[in-house]
């Protein structure tokens, strides 16, 4: 198993009168573990949900290994979507909702559900309504390592988790996708947390794709300026400055671009010091209001033309949002 390769081209989605993804193209790599991150309201969770075949777009594509994954048999087992939401059959006890996600994932591990179970403290005889936030949040953490679905898509799991259940999350993560490698996007408002785990990095403004790059060359566009204010301002002067923060007579100013050999000599000369900066950093940058537009990065997509709009692109949802996907119908008690 390598995982499966998400393929987005011209994605619009629309609630009614608002646009919620636009125009979006992107290409997550097969077996690569992708963060996914953007303001509130970007649209991370549309675009999730698209993949997992929730929702239909109202135009343009989401191939999953080159197929429509709407209503399609080959692909539905093989894609698994963890909601920030939480789905359960909010009836029953957990062991069904296990029990029945077992049952529609071909590659679903009893032994490593097992362990999460231990790891989170979660009792399978426990009703939905009786577990935390961070309890229920955790279950959907196990449904879906366990699930080693070629495609998983986790959106915000990690609400209501307490900082050492996090950790318990991203070390358990990183240890099955190691051993069991699959393509694996991981969506998120902790980048300080999840930077460090990524391999490549998706991000999303306002329904766009503002970047989408691996998380090593992404690192490489920031640049952290700190030393004398005067010194500071006139090495800056000409660049791309995305923030600067003045201290007395010090100052540190993050550029966007990496400098070359005789900049950065110039810089030692004058007593500056250069420094990364850290993604999340970067992220506040690239999406605050009036930031400058991000060019350094080439948009990984690769593709000549974007595909004609789907002709039933505008028909309604025949689902509800809240079904969990084929072959795990089930009621949920929670909207997306
Ligand atoms: N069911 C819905 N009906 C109407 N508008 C919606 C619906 N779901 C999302 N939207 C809107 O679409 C846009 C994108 O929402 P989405 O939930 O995809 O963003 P997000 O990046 O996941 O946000 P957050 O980080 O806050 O969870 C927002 O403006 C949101 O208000």
């Amino acid at each position: 198993m390598t995982g499966s390769t998400l393929t987005v081209r011209g994605l619009t989605v629309r609630y009614g009168s608002t646009t919620a993804l636009q125009d979006v193209d992107l290409d997550v790599r097969a077996g690569t573990l992708t963060g996914l991150l953007g303001r509130n309201g970007s649209g991370k969770t549309t675009l999730l949900s698209v993949a997992a075949a929730f929702r239909r777009p109202t135009a343009g594509q989401v191939l999953v290994d080159g197929e429509d994954p709407w209503e399609n048999e080959r692909i539905a087992p093989h894609v698994h979507l963890v909601r920030e939401s939480g789905d359960v059959l909010v009836a029953e006890r957990l062991s069904a909702t296990l029990r029945m996600v077992a049952d529609a994932r071909p590659d679903f591990s009893h032994e490593l559900a097992g362990t999460l179970l231990d790891t989170f403290e979660l009792d399978v005889r426990t009703r939905p309504d009786k577990l935390s936030r961070g309890k229920r949040s955790a279950f959907g953490i196990v449904l879906g390592l366990a699930s080693r679905a070629r495609l998983t898509l986790l959106d915000e799991v990690h609400l209501g988790l307490d900082a050492p259940s996090r950790y318990a999350f991203y070390d358990a993560l990183v240890a099955d996708y190691v051993e069991h490698p699959r393509t694996i996007v991981l969506s998120s408002h902790l980048i300080a947390e999840i930077d460090r785990l990524l391999e490549d990095v998706v991000v999303l403004d306002r329904g766009r794709l503002l970047l989408a790059e691996d998380a090593e060359t992404l690192r490489g566009h920031g640049l952290s300026v700190t030393g004398p204010a005067d010194a500071v301002e006139r090495f800056v002067a000409g660049r791309t400055v995305l923030g600067r923060q003045r201290l007395g007579g010090t100052a540190q100013a993050t550029l966007l671009g990496p400098p070359d050999e005789a900049e950065a000599e110039q810089a030692r000369d004058a007593g500056l010091e250069l420094g990364p900066v850290p993604l999340q950093d970067l992220f506040v940058h690239l999406t605050a209001d009036g930031a400058p537009a991000f060019t350094g990065a080439a948009r990984r997509t690769a593709h000549d033309a974007p595909p004609p709009a789907r002709p039933d692109g505008d028909r309604p949802d025949p689902r509800p949002t809240d079904a969990l996907p084929a072959g795990t119908r089930a009621t949920s008690d929670q909207e997306a």
